[in-house]
């Protein structure tokens, strides 16, 4: 049956206007007015605006890590997702160094099959380069539509990948069009400052952040902008956290390089702090890159306000406060990195940057949802509202108000990093290729009806 969404004001990247959405076969098939509404299903949008749902760049869900698995799957964390505005979340596939990379993808599409209830893709790690991942690479690339590979240049013995597997990534990625992206932190020293202070007996979270300090974080994303340019390729930076990365993306693109970035609610609105915590609770705010010095985060909603950073990610990564962050007590180093974001990533960023005048509506939509589908090959399927785009849609009421709490939200991990922090706007009901999976603030979608995305190849 066809649906019209009724009487909202739609709001793309560049534009806002009241009209209404016409939905065949999950397709939009006409915007306008005085439809003929014969056979067709109303869906009043009074007061509502109509923004193309959220993608969400960063995820990891059912990942292991830290020795323990992330809480939410593809089940709990695209459901979680959905209730937040979000209509398509890109994972990171984890590959094991000496195994075929089609290996890890069919473990990753087993994750993910019959349980995600939005669509879904994956970036591809890359934790080496030799004759099989670059003979396998190119039909990844072409064939299962995965156009964006993942470098870890920290956690040291685990993920962390060397300048040579990064640079010929960066090669390899030029001649078949993919984005190369990485995580940018200085792993080796970060190793030799953790290892300095757990010796001299401090092991509690606030540790973590002083020893990854801002700069390992300035003068990785520098290197990976300089080795960008000299490969010819093109560069994406995942949960950018500071002035000194900020600076450093600046520069590359003040000089011509193909070099974006991301960051997260996380780094726009919680600082070092929060890692000191009482009881252990600090653990709660443990990311990597840490959160940072609060002056920071103005120099992130510059960036963004400037487009010197074009996303918001989650960096979904949700692990219990008991039993897993609990892992790290004695000793920060073992504190699973990460926390629970999926859900509230549109409403955070609306409520602190819209409400607050700091970015424009059109600018939350371009973060929210139009520049990832533009860098990850999604445009203009995915990222807009216009004809012959998937009718991934949210219908938001932008006035009403909430507090978050892990009391209310759908992610399955044990504690909201953002509890008791009252926020403007949520998502009333939300569509995916034209099928609700939230309405009226219920689910009613299922799990499995998330559809694999094959994405374009990167646009140079
Ligand atoms: N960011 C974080 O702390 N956890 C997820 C893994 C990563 O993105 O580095
Ligand atoms: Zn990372
Ligand atoms: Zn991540």
């Amino acid at each position: 049956m066809k649906k019209l969404i009724k009487g909202g004001t739609i709001v793309t990247a560049a534009d806002m206007y009241q009209a209404d959405v016409l939905i065949e076969n999950g397709i939009v098939t006409a915007i306008g007015t005085a439809f003929d509404e014969t056979g067709v299903e109303v869906i009043s949008a009074d007061g509502l605006y109509v923004f193309p749902g959220g993608i969400d760049p960063h995820t990891h869900l059912d990942m292991p890590f830290g020795g323990t698995t992330t809480k939410d799957d593809f089940r709990t964390g695209t459901k979680a997702a959905a209730f937040g505005g979000t209509t398509t979340v890109i994972d990171f596939c984890l590959t094991t160094k000496g195994r075929p990379l089609k290996e890890a993808v069919e473990t990753w599409h087993e994750k993910a099959r019959g349980k995600a209830s939005i669509d879904y893709s994956f970036h591809l790690m890359i934790s080496e380069i030799n004759d099989d991942v670059l003979e396998e690479l190119p039909q990844v690339i072409e064939e299962e539509g995965i156009t964006s590979l993942k470098v870890f240049m920290a956690y040291k013995n685990v993920f962390q990948a060397d300048d040579s597997t990064l640079f010929r990534t960066m090669v390899t990625a030029r001649e078949h069009g993919a984005l190369v992206m990485v995580h940018a932190e200085n792993g080796d020293v970060i190793e030799y400052l953790t290892n300095e202070a757990l010796a001299a007996g401090n092991t509690d979270p606030i540790y973590h952040a002083l020893t990854r300090p801002a700069e390992l974080e300035g003068e990785a994303t520098g290197r990976a902008a300089y080795l960008t340019a000299l490969a010819d390729s093109q560069l994406y930076v995942v949960h950018v956290t500071c002035a000194e990365a900020v600076k450093q993306i600046a520069a590359a693109r003040q000089k011509g390089y193909r070099v974006f970035g991301e960051t997260c609610p996380q780094y726009l609105l919680l600082d070092q702090s929060y890692l000191e915590k009482p009881d252990f609770e600090g653990a709660k705010y443990v990311w990597s890159p840490p959160l940072r010095e609060k002056w920071n985060q103005e120099e992130l909603w510059n960036a963004l306000k400037s487009g010197q950073l074009q996303t918001i990610g989650s960096d979904q990564c949700s692990f219990d406060f008991k039993g897993q962050k609990e892992l790290g007590r004695g000793d920060f180093s073992k504190i699973p990195n990460g926390g629970p974001i999926i859900e509230d990533r549109f409403s955070l960023l609306y409520s602190e940057g819209v409400c607050k005048g700091r970015i424009t509506l059109n600018q939350f939509v371009d973060m929210i949802s139009t520049q990832s589908a533009k860098l990850f090959g999604l445009f203009p399927k995915k990222g807009t509202i216009a004809v012959g785009c998937d009718a991934d849609i949210v219908l938001f009421d932008p006035k009403v108000e909430r507090t978050i709490s892990a009391k209310t939200h759908h992610m399955a991990a044990d504690y909201n990093p953002f509890e008791g922090m009252k926020v403007t706007g949520e998502p009333v009901s939300v569509l995916s290729r034209g099928n609700f999976v939230v309405k009226d603030k219920q689910f009613v979608g299922s799990s499995g009806s998330g559809q694999f995305i094959k994405r374009n190849k990167f646009l140079r």
